[in-house]
């Protein structure tokens, strides 16, 4: 059956969602059980519950001391005590105990004067009716609606149903959802994966959000790329659960079975959505459940589960959980979209000078670190060719926005380092944050010039000079600006474990496959001034238009054979286990501008800098001096 599904259609997104639930309306609502109050922690009541009990249950004593009735005491004052007797006109009672006619009012023990006969007092004061006495039903009164319907239930709900006397509550039933993995080529986590295998990990994530978005999920199997059993897979999963979530073998592929199966099974409603990333998504229908496709790319896996799958949720939960948080910011490069797709990327935020600013991060669709290291999605709607740099743009959150507030963003040239003081940060500084992006030296320094970024890491070298950074901040910018001294670090080629093609140096690059950084970025500077150095010419170079945009980047590539040589920083290819030849050490430092040390983060990010702990760390990971680091030179001042 080895057949491509080339007909995809391409429905936009909401009219998916209306026509898929329209279908599903005669067979899917929400339903309910009856579970006991204590595990009854965020389900929503389906109809309004009222107390059996009285709280408190009795007339009660709200302090320690003794009761009596109110009318004995009128009399008493300073010049004439009333005697209280214990045991004849009043009795010793503690906070809580019932309260009994005739008494109806309490007197705190540190209103009795005490007397040499201890069973009694004397008292200064006359008591009023019902002193210091909680009536009954104070707090609750039986029969009295203690939740509504449609109510999430807390913590201190629970306290309140249990004082109230409830004991189960008839709650919205959680549906159980089956997520089946499928695939030949993918493997369980836990064993070495090998070249055409891939660790199996988006069921986990699929799992957790169907959780997190109040259903039941149930873990599968994983199904290799053959008709029948994923027939099979599909059947059984449909008749045990009541709504089922098939990844990958969505799309064209010759083993993208899923669509045919489910055709064959029951009613493919859409196939092929009008967003990007997750356009091959299915959305079927057997024996009355629904049964989604999800594409096998993780970020299309992640936005088909929400722009498909929670709206389905919704049908068997009602609509009432939380929408995720919004906010506008500014774009800070212009993004070009297709007019056939709503395209969700991915951004970082920040507020630099006042203003929220939106950083997009890598757009593929396989790119699942973006979505980590995402701060929210900006839609770009399919009836606009993309927006411009500047423009005010809609994100919807995956973060706090006080945490994005106290986040120091750092734009501009790569290290590792970047990763050690985002980790120190919120350890040595409670509520402070640091994200950084990569987009080169040069690439910082235009962020920071835009007012997009805090903090420009930048390593550029003077070819006149041989000085590093200094000139540079003081040719692009024409106001104070502050150079913070970073590192020293030994930048150099990283080669393969062993050097195997035996290269020394520069001048033995030719014929040889090397792998470049991206234009504006340092250590991209420092090649071309070495290649010069060596007499020799990018034309010479097999690969010097082949970039990567970070010194991890690189490494890995020379690591898995993808080229010969690279450079970059001895750090990087000690994690990745390879060779290093030292070239020489460059300056690694940020640029801010001095208005920015007002904020309590940036001192933060100083604090960290200089810290022993970051010290220690660079000095384990090696390949970096750290002598004056954070002195701070002011460039353009008066
Ligand atoms: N000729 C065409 N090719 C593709 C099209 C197209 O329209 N025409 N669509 C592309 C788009 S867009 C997407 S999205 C993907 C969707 O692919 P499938 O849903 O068919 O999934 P696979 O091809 O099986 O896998 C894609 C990718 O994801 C990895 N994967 C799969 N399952 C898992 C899992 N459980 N955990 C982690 N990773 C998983 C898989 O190994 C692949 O790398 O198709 C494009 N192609
Ligand atoms: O739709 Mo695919 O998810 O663009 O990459």
């Amino acid at each position: 059956m080895e057949k491509r599904n080339l007909y995809l259609n391409n429905t936009p997104a909401e009219e998916a969602v209306k026509i898929y639930r329209k279908a599903l309306e005669e067979c899917v609502g929400v339903s309910y059980e009856t579970i006991p109050v204590t595990e009854a922690l965020n389900r929503v009541t389906k109809s309004a519950v009222y107390a059996k009990y009285c709280s408190p249950l009795y007339n009660s004593a709200a302090m320690d001391g003794v009761a009596v009735k109110a009318e004995i005491t009128n009399l008493a004052s300073e010049r004439e005590p009333v005697e209280l007797v214990i045991g004849e006109n009043c009795q010793l009672i503690d906070t809580g105990d019932p309260i009994r006619p005739p008494c109806n009012a309490v007197i705190m023990a540190e209103d009795l004067v005490e007397t040499p006969d201890p069973s009694r007092f004397r008292i200064l004061a006359s008591a009023s009716p019902w002193q210091h006495v909680r009536p009954i039903g104070e707090d609750i009164v039986a029969g009295e609606m203690i939740l509504p319907g449609g109510h999430r239930i807390r913590p201190v709900d629970i306290g309140v149903l249990i004082a109230g006397g409830v004991q189960k509550v008839e709650v919205v039933r959680r549906p159980l959802v089956a997520v089946i993995p499928t695939g030949s080529e993918i493997i369980e986590p836990g064993r070495e994966p090998r070249e055409g295998e891939i660790i199996e990990s988006n069921s986990r994530m699929f799992e957790n959000m169907v959780t997190e978005q109040e259903g039941l999920p149930f873990r599968l199997p994983p199904v290799p790329d053959d008709y029948g059993l994923l027939r099979q897979a599909i059947l059984t999963a449909v008749r045990e659960h009541d709504m089922v979530l098939v990844n990958a073998g969505s799309s064209a592929g010759m083993e993208d079975y899923t669509v045919h199966v489910l055709r064959e099974l029951g009613q493919v409603i859409i196939h092929g959505v009008a967003i990007k990333p997750g356009k091959p998504v299915i959305l079927a229908v057997v024996d009355g459940k629904p049964v989604i496709g999800l594409p096998g790319y993780p970020v299309s896996a992640f936005i088909g589960f929400q722009n498909f799958v929670i709206p389905v949720l919704d049908l068997y939960l009602g609509s009432n959980r939380q929408p995720a948080g919004r906010t506008e910011a500014v774009l800070s490069r212009r993004l070009i979209s297709s007019l056939k797709y709503k395209e969700y990327v991915r951004v970082k935020i920040g507020k630099v000078d006042g203003k929220l600013i939106a950083a997009p991060l890598a757009r593929g669709a396989g790119a699942a670190m973006s979505l980590v290291r995402a701060d929210g999605f900006c839609v770009i709607d399919q009836n606009r060719e993309g927006m411009e740099a500047g423009e005010t743009v809609q994100v919807e959150l995956f973060r706090s926005l006080s945490e994005i507030e106290h986040t120091v963003m750092v734009i501009g040239s790569h290290d590792l380092l970047l990763d050690v003081l985002s980790d120190l940060m919120p350890n040595l500084h409670p509520h402070m944050f640091l994200s950084s992006t990569h987009v080169g030296s040069m690439g910082g320094l235009m962020a920071l010039r835009r007012g997009e970024t805090h903090v420009a890491p930048i390593h550029l070298l003077d070819q006149k000079t041989g000085i590093y950074n200094r000139s540079y901040l003081e040719e692009l910018f024409h106001e104070p600006v502050l150079l913070i001294k970073g590192v020293k670090r030994i930048q150099g080629l990283i080669v393969k474990k062993g050097n195997p093609l035996n290269i020394r140096g520069i001048s033995d690059l030719p014929g040889r496959r090397y792998v470049n950084r991206q234009r504006g970025a340092g250590t991209r500077i420092l090649f071309d001034y070495l290649l010069g150095e060596n007499g020799l010419t990018p034309a010479q170079i097999d690969g010097y238009t082949h970039e990567a945009s970070t010194h991890m980047a690189v490494a890995a590539l020379v690591g898995s054979d993808g080229a010969d040589a690279g450079m970059g920083i001895q750090s990087a290819a000690k994690a990745m286990d390879l060779d290093f030849l030292p070239i020489g050490a460059e300056e690694y430092d940020f640029a801010l501008y001095p208005k920015a040390l007002e904020l309590p983060h940036i001192q933060a990010f100083l604090d960290v800098l200089k810290s022993q702990a970051f010290r220690m760390k660079l000095k384990e990971m090696g390949g970096y001096d750290t002598t004056g680091t954070g002195e701070q030179i002011l460039i353009h001042g008066l």
